[in-house]
Parts: structure tokens; C-alpha cells; sequence
């Protein structure tokens, strides 16, 4: 153990809390991670991993000697840092539900004692909630001093299926609060800052890498942050599908206006990606966030508002493009594949594919479902929607009528369609995804291209 190494525990042990966890831990410090969830905890001191993440298994192993798992919030009281990855699901009107980061911060005060601590906030939580989470530890922490026990704002940044690169390699950092406390934040991170950790081989550098921006500022503005990132992605994202539309009318294609308007690096490619619209825990819920704190200010965001908009009718998008080729889908064969909400992960919160089965069954189709990984999880979390769950694709393939391809997973670029198209009963691939990239016998429907995939059927 390194002499800068800290003592830090991490509440949560979901994505940002298992996250944390692993690249502190591999930074050298010594790490607790602390949940509610007797299961996860248990799974986790048995090597096994509750979700699916690329290298989070291995990069966890790989430290397991600097890490322990707990129930109880015992190891606080040793902790130089303290970091709240709860979450923070959105409750009525789109309003972030903060139960339990309160009750993180309520059942961490008890442990707050002498010893210098800062108490960080990485779940994402409206502008204010640093204040909160300060005043909640003021009225239940006994030893509470304002001196030594600072709030810090450091919001996450991760993607799902990607959270290791992202964690290890960041473009920036962001640290909000008293500087004192940012100094520590600085100390415990100086091995990320500074880019000398050795990377894990689970997840190596990227040979352009450079190292992380910091950027120090207020808890306000640190939490703000957080919020307008993700806006502006999901809006640069409805941005793509809103003119994919119009591509499809006008006869343009959608990846080359992208490739095009993303040359400009004012704009840049990323996130132009048209197709069936955003999923996840964290675009629809952070939208709708900043939309009711602006409610909450008498302030209208229009502009959020219509990405939302163009979001949901993004699905609806989808059936049409199937009942233009299929007229009624009553007694249809319809298969989508893919039902985790990107590739690489088997989180089904939000997924495009979860309302494309639930539509599809509404309207007399005959479903079958497939995803390389996340059927185990949608059989547990999806028991309310009606489907057929296929043990492969030649299986989900076999006798279907129209497939809908709905998460962009590499083994659904790989396919090759030549020979499974043979044991289809019919030929209607709706490529939710803009994922096919040479002719095929087939109706090939895309968004906003105009089907340049596709040759005339002959079947
Ligand atoms: N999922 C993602 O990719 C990202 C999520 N975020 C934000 O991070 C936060 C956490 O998100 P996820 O990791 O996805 O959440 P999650 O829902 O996967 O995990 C949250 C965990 O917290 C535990 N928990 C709840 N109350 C607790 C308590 N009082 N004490 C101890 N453990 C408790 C739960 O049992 C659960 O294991 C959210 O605010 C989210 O918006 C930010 C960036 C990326
Ligand atoms: O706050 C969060 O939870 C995280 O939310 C997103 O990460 P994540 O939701 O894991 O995944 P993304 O890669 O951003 O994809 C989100 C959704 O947008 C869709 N998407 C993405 C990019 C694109 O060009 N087009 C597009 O439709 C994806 O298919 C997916 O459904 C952000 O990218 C992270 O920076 C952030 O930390």
C-alpha cells in the first residue's frame, strides 16, 4: 500500500457504487463498499459480480486485497472520504426521489466522529441536495463540525458497458465544494489526475490518452454539471433522429449528414447516432429532472422538452416503419432482438425494447425475444410482458415474419443474414439500429437512410 493511500467507503453498490469502488481501489486506496442489499453484498464477497460490465469482474479480483463488502456502515467512522452512489430514480412529475440519499446520509451521520472526513455526492441529485445531504448530517451527526466535515460534489461521468474505460481515463474531473475539502478530493485522486496508476489489463489506455481536466467550482454549479451533460446528449441524440426524419422524406441519409456536421469540431460526431431513440436509467430521468427544477423556478425549458417529445415518438417511428411493410401484425411473427438498453450491459432500465414487445403484443403480433445477455435479467424484471425468449438468434429468427433490430450488439452486426434469411417465413428487417452495412435479400428498413442496405427482394 502506497503512503497516500486513504481509507474511503462507498454506499451503493450499483453501477457508479461498484465503479467507484474498483478504480479506488485500484489507485490504491482502502475501500469498503457499503448496501442496504443483503444479496449484493453477499454475491460480491464471493467474488461474483451483480451486473454485467466489461473488466469489472477482473479489475475487481485483481483488488480484492484492497477492498471489503459490508451491510453495515461501521467502516465510516474510519473513512477519510465517504461517497453516497445511491440511487435517485425519478419520482412524480419527473421530480428526482432523494429517499435514499437521505436515508445514505442519515445512517452515515452516526459514524461521523474526530476524524477529518469528506462526505461526497456521486449520485446525480438536483442543484441544492449538496445543502441538503450538509444540513441532514448537521441534525444526525453527535460530533458534526462544519470545519471537518465538508460536502463535496463529484459527479460521475461513466457509460454503461464502457464504465471501466470511463472511469479510468476521464476526459475531466469534476470536484464541487469548500476548497479545503477539494484539496483532499485532489489528494485522493492524484494517481487519476496525475495518470500514474498502471493500467489494469482488463481495461488499458487509450494510446491518444491525455490526462483529465479538474475542474474545482461550487457544489451548485458541480451538480449542474452533471444535469446539463446528460441534457445535452439526449438533446444532440434527438437532434440525429429529428433530422433522420426529415432525411427520410427528402432522400439524404442521416450517417453521412452526421459524419458531415460532425466534421466540425464545434459539434463533433458523438452522440449523432440516429435510431431508436436513447434508453437507460439516466437520459429520460435527468431530462425530466432539470425540466421540474426549472417548474420548481417558474422557468419553462422548451428546448428539453422536445427532445423528450422526439424521444418517445422515436418508438412509435419503429412500428410504423413494420405496419407500412406488415398492414396488420395480428397473428405476425415478430422478433427483436436485442432488449438491453445498449450493448455490453444488461441493464433493461428504459430500453427502447421493453415498449417495442408491449406495443408489438398490444397489437395481435406473435413475439419472440433475444439478447446475448440480458435475458436472465428481463425474465426476473419484463414477467409482465408477454414473448417467446429464443436460446439464439437462429432460434429467434426461425419462421418470424419481421425482425426488429434493437440493441446494437456486435453479435448482431456479425450476423450473417444470407443464410438465416432462408428459415425466416418472411423478410421485413426493421434496423432500428443503422446497423447493416451490405445489401441483403430483404426488406431493410432504416432510420433516416434510405435503406441503401437493401436490395430488391426476390423471394
Ligand atoms: N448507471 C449509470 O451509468 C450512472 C448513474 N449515475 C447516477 O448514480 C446514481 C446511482 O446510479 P446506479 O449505480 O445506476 O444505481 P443502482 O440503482 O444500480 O444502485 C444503487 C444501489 O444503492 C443501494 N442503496 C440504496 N439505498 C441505500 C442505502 N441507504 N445504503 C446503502 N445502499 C443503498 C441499492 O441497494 C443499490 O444497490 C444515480 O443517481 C444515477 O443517476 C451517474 C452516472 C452513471
Ligand atoms: O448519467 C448517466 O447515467 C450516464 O448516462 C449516459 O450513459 P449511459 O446511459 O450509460 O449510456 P450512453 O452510451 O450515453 O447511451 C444512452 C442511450 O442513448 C442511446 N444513444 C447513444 C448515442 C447515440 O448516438 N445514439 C443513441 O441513441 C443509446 O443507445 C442508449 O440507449 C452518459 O453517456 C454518461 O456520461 C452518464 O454518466
Amino acid at each position: 500500500m502506497s503512503n497516500t493511500s486513504m481509507n474511503v467507503s462507498v454506499i451503493g453498490t450499483g453501477y457508479v457504487g461498484l465503479g467507484t469502488a474498483a478504480l479506488l481501489a485500484h489507485l490504491g486506496h482502502q475501500v469498503t463498499g457499503i448496501d442496504i442489499d443483503n444479496q449484493k453484498i453477499e454475491q460480491l464477497r464471493n467474488g461474483q459480480v451483480p451486473i454485467h460490465e466489461p473488466g469489472l469482474d477482473a479489475l475487481l479480483e485483481s483488488v480484492k486485497g484492497n477492498l471489503d463488502w459490508s451491510t453495515s456502515y461501521d467502516s465510516v467512522a474510519r473513512a477519510d472520504v465517504v461517497f453516497i452512489c445511491v440511487g435517485t430514480p425519478p419520482g412524480k412529475d419527473g421530480t428526482p426521489d432523494l429517499q435514499y440519499v437521505a436515508s445514505a446520509a442519515e445512517k452515515l451521520a452516526p459514524h461521523l466522529n474526530g476524524h477529518a472526513q469528506v462526505i461526497v455526492n456521486k449520485s446525480t441529485v438536483p442543484i441544492g441536495t449538496g445543502d441538503y445531504v450538509q444540513r441532514l448530517l448537521e441534525d444526525h451527526a453527535p460530533g458534526y463540525s462544519h470545519e471537518r466535515h465538508r460536502v463535496v460534489s463529484n459527479p460521475e461521468f461513466l457509460r454503461e458497458g464502457t464504465a471501466l474505460q470511463d472511469s479510468l481515463y476521464p476526459d475531466r474531473i469534476v470536484l464541487g465544494g469548500h476548497p479545503d475539502a477539494l484539496q483532499i478530493m485532489a489528494r485522493l485522486y492524484a494517481p487519476l489526475i496525475e495518470q500514474t496508476f498502471t493500467p489494469p489489463a482488463s481495461a488499458p489506455r487509450p494510446e491518444t490518452y491525455t490526462r483529465p481536466a479538474v475542474v474545482n467550482t461550487t457544489l451548485q454549479s458541480a451538480e449542474m454539471i452533471k444535469y446539463a451533460a446528460n441534457a445535452f446528449l439526449a438533446l444532440k441524440i434527438s437532434f440525429a433522429n429529428e433530422i433522420a426524419g426529415l432525411c427520410e422524406r427528402v432522400g439524404a441519409d442521416i450517417e453521412e449528414v452526421a459524419t458531415g456536421i460532425g466534421m466540425d469540431t464545434r459539434i463533433g460526431r458523438r452522440f449523432l447516432n440516429a435510431g431508436a431513440g436513447w434508453g437507460g436509467s439516466c437520459f429520460g430521468k435527468d431530462t425530466a429532472g432539470l425540466i421540474s427544477a426549472g417548474r420548481e423556478h417558474n422557468y419553462n425549458m422548451p428546448i428539453l422538452q422536445a427532445a423528450i417529445d422526439v424521444n418517445t415518438r422515436q418508438r412509435q417511428v419503429i412500428i410504423d416503419k413494420l405496419i407500412r411493410h406488415m398492414r396488420s401484425l395480428k397473428g405476425k411473427r415478430v422478433t427483436v432482438l436485442g432488449m438491453a438498453f445498449k450493448p455490453d450491459t444488461d441493464d433493461l432500465r428504459n430500453a427502447p425494447a421493453h415498449d417495442l414487445i408491449a406495443r408489438l403484443y398490444q397489437l395481435g403480433a406473435t413475439v419472440t425475444a433475444h439478447d446475448p445477455i440480458a435475458m436472465p435479467r428481463a425474465r426476473r424484471e419484463w414477467a409482465h410482458l408477454t414473448y417467446r425468449e429464443a436460446s439464439s438468434v437462429q432460434d429467434a429468427l426461425h419462421r418470424a415474419d419481421a425482425v426488429i433490430i434493437a440493441t446494437e450488439w456486435q453479435e448482431y452486426r456479425d450476423l450473417d443474414w444470407s443464410a438465416l434469411l432462408p428459415s425466416m417465413r418472411g423478410c421485413v428487417i426493421i434496423d432500428a439500429r443503422n446497423i447493416i452495412r451490405t445489401p441483403i435479400d430483404a426488406h431493410v428498413e432504416q432510420i433516416g437512410r434510405n435503406a441503401p442496405a437493401a436490395v430488391p427482394v426476390t423471394r
